[in-house]
């Protein structure tokens, strides 16, 4: 699917240094052969049967459940993350492709009389064509299924630009799915050093109609003006800064669980991390303690190495970019009781830390950490925690701790954004529908209204 590149890139282990894998590194060029292909192969695809489309996503399913060990292998080699976080990553991943296979099935339109009479009005729902689908390196293959599998069941065509950092993923993902039938040219991968250039290629071509994009908001709004020039429909995922709201009638162990899971799953390296922790006052001191010893607790290493719970960061500058958030909330008044400095190297390593009494000025109360950095702060009411939650430009998901039933669903309501967790760390579900309000993006991914950010809806006025 990529021996459209004349040059090569390397892939490496961010444990260690070593060199993983080589993978053609496509230009404009070898991009644009790609839809050439893609475009040539939408029509086939797009005639061919749901169940057909179906068939060959449960087909990749079963196959990613055989190849599970072997996957989630590669996933701990090219992205770092530890051997369960990258197990567990394998099977969500793998769910998105069944969950698809099963919703390509149940597209249905509607029929209708016009309330004047005058005439009926079937509506239906049409493959959008070909999608581009740009990817993150921190969930190499659940975001690159949870983009292909609602694509392919919609019967588009698709492109998937995936990060420079975890490009071999994807590939073999891709690979299971033409294993499992699917026809030439309706998929393929381009990896690529040149994202900028590439994509940009693509976004201008108007056989491309869709991009769907993972990833900062930063880049998230680049590509949004991009779009905007020839009008492409968009999907966007982009950053969180997720509040983690513990009430003082909290089950503290289910509150503890919650938080070490939000906080710490893929090293901390996810848009729903949870990125700021506020207690209410009356939550003892011992509960933090806990917390402490927990995140103390961890091994942290190279995630190859048996009994390692932590890997390490993606890359250097991404341990650089947590470190000067940290520096930051010290300087102005933050005390750090774990961690706090970098690792030595080699490999691209950073503590668990804990920061208390965390000023609400400090940048990483407002900034995405993407690590294993977890700041504490506290509130005294209802209300001052909800303004503390929402006082922040994303909006992905938030998390709630209490057990006064009437209170988390009315705080859930209060809060803005796209998802919240009440009483659990952890929402991400191929069955519900995932995405953000305010800048943390636009539509849903995952769920049946996942499947309509990839299918148009046609109207046809008729009278017989
Ligand atoms: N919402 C989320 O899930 C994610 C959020 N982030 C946040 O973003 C920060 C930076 O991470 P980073 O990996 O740099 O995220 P980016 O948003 O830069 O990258 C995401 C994807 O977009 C591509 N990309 C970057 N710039 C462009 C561009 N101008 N045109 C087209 N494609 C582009 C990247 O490729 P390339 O790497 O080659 O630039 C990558 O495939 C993280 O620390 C985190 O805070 C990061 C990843 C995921
Ligand atoms: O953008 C991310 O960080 C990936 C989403 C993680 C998830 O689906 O749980």
């Amino acid at each position: 699917m990529t021996t459209l590149a004349r040059q090569t890139m390397a892939v490496r282990n961010p444990a260690t240094g070593a060199l993983v894998g080589e993978v053609p590194d496509l230009g404009r060029e070898g991009a644009l052969e790609a839809l050439e292909r893609a475009d040539g192969a939408a029509p086939a695809w797009a005639a061919a049967s749901a169940r057909a489309r179906s068939d060959v996503l449960m087909g990749a399913f079963e196959l990613m459940r055989q190849r599970r060990a072997e996957l989630a292998g590669l996933i701990v080699s090219e992205n770092g993350k530890s051997e369960a976080d990258a197990l567990a990553e394998v099977s969500y991943a793998a769910e998105y492709f069944r969950w698809y296979a099963e919703e390509g099935v149940r597209v249905r339109g509607q029929v209708f009389a016009s309330p004047t009479g005058s005439n009926q009005a079937l509506v239906s729902h049409e493959p959008v064509g070909t999608c581009l689908l740009v990817t993150p390196w921190n969930f190499p293959a659940a975001m690159a299924t949870r983009k292909i599998g609602p694509a392919l069941a919609a019967g588009c065509t698709a492109l998937l630009k995936p990060a420079p950092d975890t490009p071999l993923t994807a590939l073999a993902v891709a690979d299971l799915l033409q294993e499992a039938g699917l026809p030439d040219g309706v998929l393929a991968v381009l990896p690529t050093t040149r994202a900028a250039e590439v994509v940009a290629a693509l976004l201008e071509d108007e056989r491309v109609r869709m991009l769907s994009f993972t990833g900062s908001t930063a880049v998230g709004r680049q590509l949004l003006a991009q779009c905007a020039d020839r009008v492409v429909r968009t999907a966007m995922e982009l950053g969180g800064n997720a509040p983690f709201l513990v009430f003082d009638d909290a089950d503290p162990d289910a509150a503890l669980e919650g938080l070490l899971l939000a906080k710490l799953r893929n090293t901390g390296q996810a848009c729903t991390a949870a990125n700021r922790c506020y207690l209410q006052r009356g939550v003892p001191a011992e509960w933090v303690d806990r917390v402490v010893a927990q995140m103390a607790s961890l091994r942290v290493g190279d995630p190859s190495r048996p009994g390692v719970d932590l890997g390490p960061l993606i890359n250097d500058a991404a341990v650089a970019k947590v470190q000067a958030l940290v520096d930051d909330a010290k300087a102005v008044g933050a005390r750090v009781v774990l961690g706090g400095a970098a690792l030595e190297g080699p490999g691209s390593f950073y503590p668990p830390t804990v920061l208390l009494d965390v000023p609400p000025q400090a940048r990483i109360m407002h900034e995405e950490v993407f690590g294993p950095v977890l700041p504490i702060a506290r509130f005294d009411d209802e209300d001052e925690a909800v303004a503390l939650a929402n006082a922040t430009e994303h909006g992905l998901v938030s998390y709630v701790f209490t057990e006064d039933l009437a209170r988390g669903l009315r705080v859930s309501r209060r809060l803005q954004a796209g998802m919240v967790g009440l009483n659990r760390g952890l929402v991400s579900d191929p069955a519900a529908p995932f995405g953000g309000v305010k800048q943390s993006g636009l539509g849903r991914e995952g769920s049946h209204e996942g499947i309509h950010e990839y299918l148009e809806t046609k109207y046809v006025a008729a009278r017989w």
